[in-house]
């Protein structure tokens, strides 16, 4: 008896007292106590809209069932879509998947041209049956040719920003490269009068300058912004993805995304990939920001549209409670992981970073950050912290390599330079 009275909370005592208790009436009463106990806190939880994962926090990661492996993520340029692939990629590694890999010496899926499977890596060897696990890399979306290469229960998902930021991020990023952007100082003046830099009839090359978003689904990005046209275009997108993000709300979309796909945290938690430094962010003026919404109409309402859903899904999916608690995990998870793996938990200009392998590519005036991995890692941590911070290029080169071993290997040249 003594030693129940030191505690029941222990193993030991639990046992010694249900060995006390055994084969009395006591013994039946002891378990209905329990079982009323275990209800009342249930129901506790229930009326005060608790989270039982918050009580027993080993139950956090668990989900039910088997996890989503086939998935097609649209790579939208220029709203944190490089961080989600390195998401997938490190997804399909870490479960041996296969990925749609950009065939050849190429680095995208034939963009800006509409998706064709023969851009596929493998796609047409093994038969026209060949299908792949993930597919991430940028494209622009052809349904009935990605189906050529994905499987039929495929969760498709892809991401949306504020078009008004989406297009200064691309302003920076693509200054020198898009003609509609190579003649003029700034954003401002270019929407002061687009029509003076824009040249319709240049089509693809000018893709990245208005209603990117709308280009990478399909659609045409010069179609005048009806509201006919515009609701069918915006049932064609919920049809064909069961996930709109939104690249504001990243974590809540990564916590969204997991649920939907039964992954484990670790496999959602990743560093901001593909940043600009603070110097190279421009600001748009009010009357600016205003432009680029209408000059970008059918991104817009492209984005309006798949933000309100997103929210309404979120409180379909979670209560807020539950929701802030899963995001504050998630962070949590990241500023761990950032501690184990990053040199002063802090992103790198090109210059500072040491290991040229790790060096984003650079584009434009912008300044894109990376990250150095901390030095002294056993071998499997820095296996892990490499992954998370494996930039776009060298990450697809790398799986390619993995996946593809008897070809020549992706040659990234300015890794070279
Ligand atoms: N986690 C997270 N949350 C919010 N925003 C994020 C995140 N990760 C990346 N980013 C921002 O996304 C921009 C880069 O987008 P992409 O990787 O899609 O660009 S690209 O088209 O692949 O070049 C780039 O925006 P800018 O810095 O404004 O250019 C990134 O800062």
């Amino acid at each position: 008896m003594d030693r129940v009275g030191k505690g029941v909370g222990s193993r030991g005592s639990f046992r010694a007292l249900y060995s006390v208790l055994k084969g009395s009436s006591a013994h039946r009463c002891f378990w209905a106590v329990l079982l009323l106990l275990a209800l009342a806190v249930l129901l506790l939880a229930g009326v005060m809209h608790v989270d039982v994962r918050l009580l027993m926090p080993q139950l956090g990661d668990q989900v039910d069932g088997p996890p989503v492996t086939n998935v097609m993520f649209l790579k939208t340029h220029k709203t944190a879509s490089s961080t989600v692939l390195n998401i997938l990629f490190r997804f399909v590694e870490t479960h041996n998947l296969s990925a749609a890999l950009p065939a050849g010496g190429r680095f995208h899926l034939g963009y800006p041209w509409l998706f064709l499977a023969r851009y596929v890596e493998g796609a047409e060897q093994g038969g026209p049956e060949r299908r792949f696990n993930i597919m991430c890399n940028h494209l622009r979306f052809n349904p009935p040719e990605v189906q050529k290469v994905m499987p039929n229960d495929t969760f498709y998902f892809s991401i949306l920003r504020n078009p008004v930021f989406q297009l200064e991020s691309s302003f920076v990023y693509y200054k020198s490269h898009v003609p509609a952007f190579r003649n003029v100082t700034s954003l401002d003046a270019f929407l002061a009068s687009p029509w003076a830099y824009y040249n319709q009839s240049l089509g693809l090359s000018n893709a990245y300058a208005r209603n990117s978003m709308w280009f990478d689904l399909g659609f045409d990005n010069d179609a005048p912004p009806k509201e006919d046209y515009v609701r069918a275009r915006l049932l064609d997108v919920e049809r064909r993805f069961q996930l709109l993000l939104i690249a504001e709300h990243f974590d809540e979309s990564m916590v969204l995304l997991r649920r939907l796909l039964r992954w484990r945290l670790d496999d959602v938690v990743a560093f901001r990939l593909n940043a600009r430094s603070r110097h190279s962010v421009t600001s748009l003026s009010p009357a600016g920001q205003e432009r680029a919404k209408h000059w970008c109409a059918l991104d817009w309402r492209l984005y309006q549209h798949f933000n309100r859903t997103f929210w309404a899904r979120l409180s379909a999916e979670l209560s807020p409670r539950r929701l802030r608690s899963e995001v504050a995990r998630l962070r949590e998870r990241r500023r761990e992981l950032a501690a184990l793996c990053l040199q002063d938990s802090e992103p790198k200009n090109k210059s500072q970073i040491t290991d040229f392998r790790l060096r984003p590519y650079q584009s434009g005036r912008a300044d894109i950050m990376g990250y150095n991995v901390k030095p002294g890692l056993d071998n499997q941590t820095l296996q892990t912290c490499q992954r998370m911070v494996m930039p776009e290029l060298q990450y697809m080169a790398h799986l390619y390599t993995l996946q593809f071993p008897d070809k020549p290997p992706k040659n990234i040249a300015f890794l070279e330079a």
